[in-house]
């Protein structure tokens, strides 16, 4: 299960995207991005008594007003766009610790807390192709002009555990000019869990 953090950014895989000079939302959002976490993993693992729900739901809603008169536009949003930290300060997707991380292949560690068990201590099949389009995205898109995704296939070969650290690597199969294609592994231990193959289109200048 994660714990509330307190700590600060061990790894920097998305290279000069990282290079913000004052990060907006300081240094704090990584906590703010890890006890939000937290708090998911705490409900989706929970039974909590009826009093203890009826007080959670007011002081979370109290807590979305708090945050609601400071929506901004796509562009100005601070979640996703942490390049500096590990999550990017987002909470879609599991923390991705990368260890390795270049333009031809990356290998990175993550643990699925209880927010993302699917059933039988698994996590949900479709955190799973999550993942890799996080990982493989970091690759796809690391030193190159942006690209997106453009198909995405996951085999399923053994499943994935909650709550124990697993590990993923990525490869760069082959770039044809705006076309890269990648391929990843999804591992705990010796166990490959699950592998995908995918394909990202280099977007086009003006390209959405
Ligand atoms: C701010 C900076 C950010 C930096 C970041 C750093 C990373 C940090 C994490 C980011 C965060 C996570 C992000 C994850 C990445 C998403 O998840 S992106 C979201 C999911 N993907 C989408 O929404 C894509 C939707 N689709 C599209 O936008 C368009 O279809 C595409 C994929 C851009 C391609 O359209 P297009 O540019 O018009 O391409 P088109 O000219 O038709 O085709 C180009 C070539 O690709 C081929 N192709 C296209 N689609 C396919 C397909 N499905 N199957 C086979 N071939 C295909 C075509 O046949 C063609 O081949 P050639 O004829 O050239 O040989």
């Amino acid at each position: 299960m994660s714990e509330v953090s307190t700590g600060h950014a061990d790894s920097r895989p998305y290279g000069r995207l990282a290079d913000t000079p004052e990060p907006a939302g300081g240094a704090d959002y990584e906590r703010l991005a890890a006890n939000l976490r937290h708090l998911l993993d705490a409900v989706g693992g929970a039974r909590l008594p009826n009093p203890l729900v009826s007080r959670v739901a007011d002081q979370l809603a109290e807590l979305g007003a708090q945050l609601a008169p400071f929506a901004v536009a796509e562009s100005e949003r601070v979640a996703g766009r942490r390049f500096d930290l590990p999550g990017r300060g987002q909470t879609m997707v599991p923390v991705l610790h990368w260890d390795e991380a270049d333009a031809h292949h990356g290998r990175c560690r993550l643990t699925f807390g209880r927010h993302y068990l699917g059933g039988g201590g698994a996590a949900h099949g479709g955190a799973v192709p999550l993942v890799f389009d996080e990982a493989l995205s970091a690759v796809a898109n690391r030193d190159r002009p942006m690209a997106r995704t453009a198909y995405l296939h996951v085999d399923y070969r053994a499943i994935v555990p909650i709550d124990t650290e697993l590990w993923v690597d990525v490869e760069v199969d082959r770039v044809e000019g705006r076309k890269c294609y990648l391929r990843g592994g999804l591992h705990h231990g010796d166990v490959l869990c699950a592998q995908a193959e995918a394909l990202f289109v280099e977007l086009r200048p003006g390209q959405p």
